[in-house]
């Protein structure tokens, strides 16, 4: 890729994937840089949500957290955390989540809880928090990761998060009303789930990308969709406004990276 980073393709990518009169519920890391882009550029009316309770928050900087006084600061207004929950989340108000994910399967599992035994794990990771009730009860899921080998695996380590099971129709056979993961976007491609296997499928790929890269920081045998597309570059203007995002944010913290 020339002219952006891999980094930066993903973000944009994560970032056109939101609609302008979405109701998004902004997973920490990776996908909060996505979701303020989208509001940025083609999506300034979109609600951002994030789970301290803060509803149509539009922060200048991304925040460290949830907790992050930027996201009340900005916000129309914050409820109780029982409230974004009870009511807002499993009342089915919101139409995406957006989520990260340490280690993922191919049906969209997520693991964000341990990497290796749960009782001597190889990894502590960061934990569930609100992630499971997201994956449940937002209307659709996005997912964003960079691909390696050790991220996107054949089995999950432990089940954080619900995507489709083991595939097909895994989700209603649980009474699960809502659509699970819908969209997978990675460092190198964008991923849709089959229509009937749910497993995910490469739809396109980044500029510059090949089968094989993919391929090589995947733990299962990838499948690629017959119509398999190119993705447009970043504009200058989705560039611009993710480099000065980024930019206010490293300088408001000090000079400290924010995903
Ligand atoms: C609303 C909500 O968001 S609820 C909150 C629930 N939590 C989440 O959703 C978190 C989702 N994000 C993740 O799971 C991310 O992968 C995180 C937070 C674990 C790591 O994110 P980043 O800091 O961007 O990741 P990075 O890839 O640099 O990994 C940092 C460290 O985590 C560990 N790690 C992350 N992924 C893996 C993995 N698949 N296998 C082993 N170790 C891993 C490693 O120690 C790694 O350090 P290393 O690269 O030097 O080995
Ligand atoms: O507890 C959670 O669900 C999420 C925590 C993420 C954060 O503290 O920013």
């Amino acid at each position: 890729m020339t002219g952006f980073t891999s980094d930066e393709m993903m973000t944009i990518a994560a970032a056109r994937a939101l609609k302008n009169d979405d109701v998004c519920f902004v997973g920490i890391g990776a996908p909060s840089a996505a979701c303020n882009v989208a509001r940025l550029t083609h999506a300034p009316d979109i609600t951002l949500i994030y789970e301290s309770g803060t509803i149509g928050t539009a922060p200048e900087v991304l925040p460290l957290s949830i907790g992050d006084g930027e996201l009340c600061e900005t916000a129309v207004t914050t409820v109780s955390v029982p409230e974004m929950f009870r009511y807002w989340l499993q009342g089915g108000r919101i139409s995406v989540g957006f989520l990260g994910a340490a280690q993922l399967d191919r049906f969209g599992n997520i693991n964000t809880t341990v990497i290796g035994d749960y009782h001597q794990p190889k990894v502590r990771l960061p934990g569930g928090g609100g992630a499971p009730e997201i994956a449940s009860s937002c209307g659709e899921i996005f997912i964003t990761m960079k691909q390696s080998k050790r991220g996107l695996v054949d089995k999950i380590d432990f089940f954080t998060s619900f995507g489709h099971g083991e595939g097909g129709h895994a989700r209603e056979r649980l009474g699960l009303r809502t659509k699970g993961p819908t969209l997978l976007i990675t460092d190198l491609a964008i991923w849709k789930p089959d229509p009937e296997t749910k497993e995910f499928t490469v739809t396109s790929l980044h500029p510059g990308v090949t089968r094989e890269a993919v391929q090589e920081t995947c733990g299962w045998q990838v499948r690629f969709a017959a119509g398999l597309t190119e993705t447009p570059a970043p504009t200058a203007l989705e560039l611009d406004t993710l480099r000065a995002l980024k930019a206010r944010t490293a300088a408001a913290h000090g000079g400290q990276e924010v995903a």
